[in-house]
Protein backbone atom coordinates (compact mmCIF):
# COMPACT_ATOMS: atom_id res chain seq x y z
CA UNK A 1 0.00 0.00 0.00
CA UNK A 2 1.47 3.21 -0.91
CA UNK A 3 -0.94 5.69 1.01
CA UNK A 4 -3.44 5.51 3.55
CA UNK A 5 -6.03 7.48 5.16
CA UNK A 6 -6.73 7.36 8.81
CA UNK A 7 -10.41 8.75 8.97
CA UNK A 8 -12.67 8.46 5.71
CA UNK A 9 -16.01 10.21 6.12
CA UNK A 10 -16.59 13.05 3.97
CA UNK A 11 -13.39 14.54 3.36
CA UNK A 12 -11.43 11.25 3.38
CA UNK A 13 -13.78 9.67 1.13
CA UNK A 14 -13.98 12.45 -1.48
CA UNK A 15 -10.31 12.52 -1.82
CA UNK A 16 -9.82 9.21 -2.27
CA UNK A 17 -13.14 9.09 -5.25
CA UNK A 18 -10.84 11.32 -6.81
CA UNK A 19 -7.50 9.53 -6.96
CA UNK A 20 -9.45 6.30 -8.15
CA UNK A 21 -10.70 8.19 -10.88
CA UNK A 22 -7.83 9.75 -12.02
CA UNK A 23 -5.80 6.54 -11.54
CA UNK A 24 -3.02 8.11 -8.94
CA UNK A 25 -3.18 5.00 -6.83
CA UNK A 26 -5.05 1.70 -7.44
CA UNK A 27 -7.68 0.56 -4.80
CA UNK A 28 -5.20 -1.69 -3.58
CA UNK A 29 -2.83 0.43 -2.87
CA UNK A 30 -5.38 2.88 -0.73
CA UNK A 31 -5.29 1.94 3.67
CA UNK A 32 -7.97 3.40 4.95
CA UNK A 33 -8.90 3.26 8.62
CA UNK A 34 -12.20 3.75 10.68
CA UNK A 35 -12.98 4.39 13.97
CA UNK A 36 -16.49 1.97 13.85
CA UNK A 37 -17.34 -1.15 12.24
CA UNK A 38 -19.89 0.34 9.90
CA UNK A 39 -17.73 3.09 9.03
CA UNK A 40 -15.25 0.30 7.72
CA UNK A 41 -17.79 -1.38 6.05
CA UNK A 42 -18.97 2.24 3.87
CA UNK A 43 -15.20 2.45 2.61
CA UNK A 44 -15.07 -0.79 1.92
CA UNK A 45 -18.53 -1.03 -0.31
CA UNK A 46 -17.81 2.68 -1.39
CA UNK A 47 -14.60 2.76 -2.50
CA UNK A 48 -13.01 -0.54 -2.44
CA UNK A 49 -9.94 0.50 -1.00
CA UNK A 50 -8.19 -1.87 1.85
CA UNK A 51 -9.60 -1.35 5.30
CA UNK A 52 -9.06 -1.51 8.94
CA UNK A 53 -9.99 -0.23 12.50
CA UNK A 54 -6.53 -0.17 13.21
CA UNK A 55 -4.86 3.26 12.82
CA UNK A 56 -0.90 1.54 13.48
CA UNK A 57 -2.05 -0.77 10.35
CA UNK A 58 -2.25 2.20 7.83
CA UNK A 59 0.87 3.50 8.96
CA UNK A 60 2.85 0.31 8.98
CA UNK A 61 1.48 -0.26 5.40
CA UNK A 62 1.48 3.54 4.28
CA UNK A 63 4.33 6.39 3.43
CA UNK A 64 1.74 8.84 2.76
CA UNK A 65 -0.46 8.65 5.53
CA UNK A 66 -3.49 11.46 5.58
CA UNK A 67 -4.62 12.51 9.17
CA UNK A 68 -8.52 12.81 8.61
CA UNK A 69 -9.81 12.61 11.30
CA UNK A 70 -12.08 15.68 13.00
CA UNK A 71 -9.57 18.07 14.31
CA UNK A 72 -10.52 17.30 17.99
CA UNK A 73 -8.86 13.34 17.62
CA UNK A 74 -5.69 14.53 15.95
CA UNK A 75 -3.84 14.38 19.84
CA UNK A 76 -5.32 10.93 20.28
CA UNK A 77 -4.67 9.47 16.68
CA UNK A 78 -0.59 10.53 16.19
CA UNK A 79 -0.24 9.30 20.09
CA UNK A 80 -1.43 5.90 18.65
CA UNK A 81 0.76 5.78 15.58
CA UNK A 82 3.76 8.04 16.52
CA UNK A 83 6.15 4.89 17.34
CA UNK A 84 5.54 3.81 13.87
CA UNK A 85 6.28 6.76 11.76
CA UNK A 86 9.63 6.91 10.34
CA UNK A 87 11.21 9.08 8.17
CA UNK A 88 10.03 7.98 5.20
CA UNK A 89 6.74 8.77 6.01
CA UNK A 90 4.89 12.12 4.80
CA UNK A 91 2.42 13.08 7.79
CA UNK A 92 -0.12 15.15 5.87
CA UNK A 93 -3.12 17.35 7.91
CA UNK A 94 -6.16 18.61 6.40
CA UNK A 95 -7.40 19.96 9.87
CA UNK A 96 -7.32 23.79 10.19
CA UNK A 97 -5.48 25.21 12.82
CA UNK A 98 -3.19 21.97 12.75
CA UNK A 99 0.23 23.57 12.31
CA UNK A 100 3.27 22.06 10.65
CA UNK A 101 5.61 22.75 13.60
CA UNK A 102 2.18 21.16 16.04
CA UNK A 103 1.80 18.40 13.89
CA UNK A 104 6.35 17.74 13.97
CA UNK A 105 5.85 18.38 17.44
CA UNK A 106 3.02 16.07 18.34
CA UNK A 107 4.59 13.49 16.21
CA UNK A 108 8.08 13.65 18.53
CA UNK A 109 10.27 13.10 15.44
CA UNK A 110 11.37 15.01 12.96
CA UNK A 111 9.18 14.05 9.45
CA UNK A 112 8.12 15.57 6.29
CA UNK A 113 4.86 17.83 6.90
CA UNK A 114 2.15 18.61 4.65
CA UNK A 115 -0.69 20.43 5.24
CA UNK A 116 -3.60 20.92 2.99
CA UNK A 117 -7.03 22.14 3.02
CA UNK A 118 -8.96 20.43 0.89
CA UNK A 119 -12.93 21.34 -0.07
CA UNK A 120 -16.09 18.79 -0.96
CA UNK A 121 -16.33 20.26 -4.09
CA UNK A 122 -13.40 17.43 -3.95
CA UNK A 123 -16.17 14.49 -4.64
CA UNK A 124 -17.06 15.61 -7.98
CA UNK A 125 -13.41 16.53 -8.95
CA UNK A 126 -13.76 20.15 -8.64
CA UNK A 127 -12.13 20.73 -5.41
CA UNK A 128 -9.91 23.61 -4.41
CA UNK A 129 -7.03 22.95 -2.21
CA UNK A 130 -4.53 24.79 -0.38
CA UNK A 131 -1.52 23.22 0.50
CA UNK A 132 1.93 24.01 2.58
CA UNK A 133 4.89 21.70 3.56
CA UNK A 134 7.77 21.60 5.93
CA UNK A 135 11.57 21.96 4.77
CA UNK A 136 12.04 17.96 4.91
CA UNK A 137 9.23 17.84 1.84
CA UNK A 138 11.04 17.51 -1.42
CA UNK A 139 10.31 18.81 -4.92
CA UNK A 140 9.88 14.86 -5.57
CA UNK A 141 7.47 14.40 -2.68
CA UNK A 142 5.47 17.89 -3.44
CA UNK A 143 5.09 16.68 -6.86
CA UNK A 144 3.61 13.35 -5.75
CA UNK A 145 1.19 15.85 -3.28
CA UNK A 146 0.16 17.64 -5.82
CA UNK A 147 -0.92 14.58 -8.06
CA UNK A 148 -3.02 13.35 -5.44
CA UNK A 149 -4.86 16.97 -4.86
CA UNK A 150 -4.84 17.93 -8.51
CA UNK A 151 -6.54 14.72 -8.82
CA UNK A 152 -9.96 15.84 -7.11
CA UNK A 153 -9.68 19.50 -8.46
CA UNK A 154 -7.51 22.59 -8.37
CA UNK A 155 -4.47 23.38 -5.95
CA UNK A 156 -2.40 26.06 -4.91
CA UNK A 157 1.02 25.90 -2.54
CA UNK A 158 0.83 28.85 -0.29
CA UNK A 159 2.41 30.05 2.41
CA UNK A 160 1.53 28.59 5.36
CA UNK A 161 0.56 31.45 7.24
CA UNK A 162 -2.16 31.85 4.95
CA UNK A 163 -3.82 28.45 5.80
CA UNK A 164 -6.38 30.13 8.09
CA UNK A 165 -7.69 32.21 4.54
CA UNK A 166 -7.79 29.02 3.11
CA UNK A 167 -9.86 27.03 5.19
CA UNK A 168 -12.39 30.32 4.81
CA UNK A 169 -12.24 31.14 1.00
CA UNK A 170 -12.65 27.40 -0.02
CA UNK A 171 -12.70 24.91 2.89
CA UNK A 172 -15.71 26.49 4.52
CA UNK A 173 -17.20 28.41 2.09
CA UNK A 174 -18.54 25.58 -0.24
CA UNK A 175 -21.32 25.83 3.15
CA UNK A 176 -22.25 29.67 2.89
CA UNK A 177 -22.59 28.97 -1.34
CA UNK A 178 -24.74 26.25 -0.35
CA UNK A 179 -26.48 28.62 2.17
CA UNK A 180 -27.18 31.12 -0.36
CA UNK A 181 -28.27 28.21 -3.22
CA UNK A 182 -30.70 27.66 -1.00
CA UNK A 183 -31.82 30.74 0.46
CA UNK A 184 -32.25 31.78 -3.88
CA UNK A 185 -34.14 28.53 -4.35
CA UNK A 186 -36.81 29.27 -1.82
CA UNK A 187 -37.20 32.45 -3.02
CA UNK A 188 -37.98 30.86 -6.69
CA UNK A 189 -40.50 28.68 -4.76
CA UNK A 190 -42.19 31.52 -3.32
CA UNK A 191 -42.75 33.08 -7.26
CA UNK A 192 -44.02 29.68 -7.64
CA UNK A 193 -41.24 27.68 -8.96
CA UNK A 194 -41.01 23.71 -8.36
CA UNK A 195 -38.14 23.46 -5.90
CA UNK A 196 -36.27 20.71 -7.89
CA UNK A 197 -36.36 23.11 -10.22
CA UNK A 198 -35.26 26.12 -8.12
CA UNK A 199 -32.30 24.14 -6.85
CA UNK A 200 -31.07 23.48 -10.65
CA UNK A 201 -31.40 26.91 -11.72
CA UNK A 202 -30.13 28.01 -8.96
CA UNK A 203 -27.08 25.63 -8.88
CA UNK A 204 -26.42 25.91 -12.41
CA UNK A 205 -26.01 30.05 -12.10
CA UNK A 206 -23.87 30.13 -9.26
CA UNK A 207 -21.62 27.34 -11.24
CA UNK A 208 -21.42 29.28 -14.35
CA UNK A 209 -20.68 32.38 -12.94
CA UNK A 210 -17.94 30.77 -10.97
CA UNK A 211 -17.07 29.87 -14.72
CA UNK A 212 -17.19 33.07 -16.13
CA UNK A 213 -14.65 34.78 -13.40
CA UNK A 214 -12.32 31.86 -13.98
CA UNK A 215 -12.28 31.55 -17.58
CA UNK A 216 -12.49 35.65 -18.34
CA UNK A 217 -10.23 36.19 -15.28
CA UNK A 218 -12.50 39.31 -15.41
CA UNK A 219 -12.85 41.32 -12.51
CA UNK A 220 -15.68 40.27 -10.38
CA UNK A 221 -17.18 43.74 -10.21
CA UNK A 222 -17.49 44.34 -13.77
CA UNK A 223 -19.13 41.00 -14.39
CA UNK A 224 -21.81 42.47 -11.84
CA UNK A 225 -21.94 45.40 -13.60
CA UNK A 226 -22.79 43.33 -16.94
CA UNK A 227 -25.68 41.89 -14.99
CA UNK A 228 -26.94 45.51 -14.13
CA UNK A 229 -28.96 47.06 -16.69
CA UNK A 230 -29.92 50.32 -15.93
CA UNK A 231 -33.04 51.13 -14.08
CA UNK A 232 -33.27 47.39 -14.18
CA UNK A 233 -34.13 43.95 -12.16
CA UNK A 234 -31.22 43.37 -10.74
CA UNK A 235 -29.87 46.45 -9.74
CA UNK A 236 -33.11 46.77 -7.78
CA UNK A 237 -31.68 43.41 -6.11
CA UNK A 238 -28.28 44.66 -5.27
CA UNK A 239 -29.77 47.91 -3.81
CA UNK A 240 -31.65 45.45 -1.49
CA UNK A 241 -28.35 43.25 -1.04
CA UNK A 242 -26.52 45.97 0.11
CA UNK A 243 -28.91 47.50 2.50
CA UNK A 244 -28.86 44.17 4.25
CA UNK A 245 -25.46 44.12 4.71
CA UNK A 246 -25.15 40.87 2.10
CA UNK A 247 -21.11 41.78 1.76
CA UNK A 248 -20.65 42.71 5.26
CA UNK A 249 -22.10 39.23 6.43
CA UNK A 250 -19.71 37.37 3.79
CA UNK A 251 -16.96 39.21 5.22
CA UNK A 252 -17.76 38.75 8.76
CA UNK A 253 -18.46 34.93 8.16
CA UNK A 254 -14.76 34.35 6.80
CA UNK A 255 -13.25 36.82 8.96
CA UNK A 256 -14.49 34.57 11.95
CA UNK A 257 -13.89 31.00 10.27
CA UNK A 258 -10.10 32.17 9.84
CA UNK A 259 -10.11 33.61 13.61
CA UNK A 260 -11.20 30.10 14.99
CA UNK A 261 -8.81 28.49 12.84
CA UNK A 262 -5.93 30.01 14.36
CA UNK A 263 -7.67 29.38 17.94
CA UNK A 264 -7.76 25.67 17.09
N1 LIG B 1 -15.86 18.39 5.68
C1 LIG B 1 -15.21 19.37 5.09
O1 LIG B 1 -15.77 20.17 4.32
C2 LIG B 1 -13.74 19.55 5.33
C3 LIG B 1 -13.11 18.88 6.35
N2 LIG B 1 -11.79 19.07 6.56
C4 LIG B 1 -11.13 18.36 7.65
O2 LIG B 1 -11.18 16.98 7.34
C5 LIG B 1 -11.15 16.23 8.54
C6 LIG B 1 -12.25 15.19 8.49
O3 LIG B 1 -13.49 15.85 8.42
P1 LIG B 1 -14.78 15.12 7.80
O4 LIG B 1 -14.37 14.15 6.76
O5 LIG B 1 -15.73 16.18 7.48
O6 LIG B 1 -15.27 14.30 9.10
P2 LIG B 1 -16.24 13.03 9.17
O7 LIG B 1 -16.90 13.09 10.49
O8 LIG B 1 -17.09 12.96 7.95
O9 LIG B 1 -15.22 11.79 9.15
C7 LIG B 1 -14.37 11.52 10.21
C8 LIG B 1 -13.82 10.13 10.03
O10 LIG B 1 -12.92 9.89 11.09
C9 LIG B 1 -13.12 8.56 11.56
N3 LIG B 1 -12.60 8.51 12.92
C10 LIG B 1 -13.01 9.16 14.03
N4 LIG B 1 -12.21 8.88 15.08
C11 LIG B 1 -11.25 8.03 14.60
C12 LIG B 1 -10.17 7.34 15.19
N5 LIG B 1 -9.85 7.50 16.48
N6 LIG B 1 -9.43 6.54 14.41
C13 LIG B 1 -9.72 6.36 13.10
N7 LIG B 1 -10.75 6.97 12.48
C14 LIG B 1 -11.51 7.78 13.23
C15 LIG B 1 -14.59 8.33 11.43
O11 LIG B 1 -14.83 6.92 11.43
P3 LIG B 1 -16.28 6.28 11.19
O12 LIG B 1 -16.47 6.35 9.71
O13 LIG B 1 -16.14 4.90 11.70
O14 LIG B 1 -17.24 7.11 11.97
C16 LIG B 1 -14.86 9.01 10.09
O15 LIG B 1 -14.61 8.12 9.03
C17 LIG B 1 -11.30 17.23 9.69
O16 LIG B 1 -10.06 17.45 10.29
C18 LIG B 1 -11.80 18.47 9.00
O17 LIG B 1 -11.41 19.66 9.67
C19 LIG B 1 -11.02 19.88 5.77
C20 LIG B 1 -11.60 20.54 4.74
C21 LIG B 1 -13.01 20.46 4.45
O1 LIG C 1 -15.70 23.15 9.56
C1 LIG C 1 -14.52 22.81 9.58
O2 LIG C 1 -13.82 23.08 10.57
C2 LIG C 1 -13.90 22.07 8.42
C3 LIG C 1 -12.68 22.75 7.90
C4 LIG C 1 -13.06 23.41 6.63
C5 LIG C 1 -14.36 22.86 6.34
N1 LIG C 1 -14.78 22.09 7.29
Amino acid sequence: MKIGFIGCGNMGSAMIGGILKNGVFEKNEIIVSNLTEEGSRRSQEKLGVVTTLDNCEVVKNANIVILAVKPQFYEEVIGEIKNFLTPQHMIVGIAPGKTLAWLEEKCEQPLKVVRLMPNTPAQVGAGMTGACVNDRVTEEDLDQILAITNSFGRTEVVPERLMDAVSAVSGCSPAYVFMFIEAMADAAVAQGMPRKQAYQFAAQAVLGSAKLLLETGMHPGELKDMVCSPAGTTIEGVRILEKNGFRSAVFEALQGAADKGKKM
